[in-house]
């Protein structure tokens, strides 16, 4: 059975003036999926969530989400939606709680039975002890783990996350992800995330999806696109005071064959291969395609 399609997009492409930025976007998000976004500073990954929330009208193709226009959307659908943009400027004067709570009074219409509370919702960020700090006092981390309570305010269905964990101490980015696990695990939450932390995004999405020149270059769970790319583990070991390094699909057997063929093996180290390296070979074979097909139009 084919789950839910609660993100469609079909030819998306968007221009700021003669800049193209996004060149022919199609993309399924399925209901629970948990996708990363990735790509290059500049690629598009803030500018493909905005047209999504519906900030923004892009120049061609149609946008779905959960079924609607979003740029049409009203307050209903928009309540239904969890934002994290890349932080709110303007709002530092306010005590951490009250802010919160303004966006409890916001989404009163709408809320849902098992919607946050705002004290639980603090104490789930970490911000609890923060509840009557003057926003312009808290930290970029601090100021961060708000941005994420207002956007998990509604307990959305469906939530954009624009580089969320920026600034994140290890322990709040811990705490983040654990709290990301439950939303897909307790309330099936589908989230669509952008981060340059690919430990995070290997971590967290079920799908990966790579921006290269205004297109999808990539789109796969990190162990799929790690197939695509050569072997997936990297064995290394010294023998005889030479270092021997072999890429392979099937580690266990080829550690096997090698310890059996030679004794003198020292200093074995499997290693698998990460989303960084397939993230960075994917690259690096896109822009040489790319260079390839510019040399011969040129
Ligand atoms: N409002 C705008 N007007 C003109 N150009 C813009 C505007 N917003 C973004 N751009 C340009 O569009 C391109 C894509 O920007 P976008 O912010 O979507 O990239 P990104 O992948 O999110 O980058 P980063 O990883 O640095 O956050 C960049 O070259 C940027 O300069």
């Amino acid at each position: 059975m084919t789950r839910d399609i609660v993100v469609r997009a079909r030819g998306v492409a968007m221009s700021y003036g003669a800049k193209r930025v996004l060149d022919s976007i199609d993309l399924d998000i399925h209901r629970g999926e948990v996708i990363a976004l990735l790509g290059a500073n500049g690629a598009g990954k803030t500018t493909t969530i905005e047209i999504l929330e519906g900030v923004r009208s892009p120049t061609a193709g149609t946008v779905e989400v959960l079924g609607i226009d979003p740029v049409r959307a009203g307050v209903e659908h928009r309540a239904r939606v969890g934002v994290v943009l890349q932080s709110w400027r303007d709002h530092g004067r306010w005590r951490v709680r009250e802010f919160l709570h303004h966006f409890f009074v916001l989404h009163s219409p709408f809320r849902k039975h098992d919607s946050w509370a705002v004290d639980d919702l603090l104490e789930r960020v970490g911000l609890a002890d923060k509840a009557r700090a003057r926003i312009m006092s808290l930290s970029g981390g601090q100021r961060r783990r708000l941005d994420v309570a207002v956007g998990l305010m509604g307990n959305p269905e469906l939530l954009f996350l624009d580089e969320p964990t920026a600034g994140f101490d290890p322990h709040a980015r811990r705490e983040f992800h654990e709290l990301m696990h439950e939303l897909v695990d307790a309330r099936a939450t589908t989230i669509l995330l952008t981060t340059h932390d690919l430990a995070e995004a290997e971590r967290l999405a079920d799908r990966i999806l790579i921006l290269h020149n205004g297109r999808i270059a990539a789109n796969g769970s990190a162990d799929a696109l790690a197939r695509e790319v050569a072997g997936t583990t990297e064995v290394r070991w010294t023998a005889r005071g030479e270092r021997f390094v072999h890429s392979t699909e099937s580690a266990t057997r080829f550690v096997r064959d090698l310890l059996a063929r030679d004794p003198d093996v020292d200093d074995l180290e499997v290693r698998r291969t990460t989303l960084e390296d397939t993230y960075l070979t994917m690259v690096a074979q896109h822009e040489a395609a790319d260079a390839e097909t510019n040399g011969e139009r040129a």
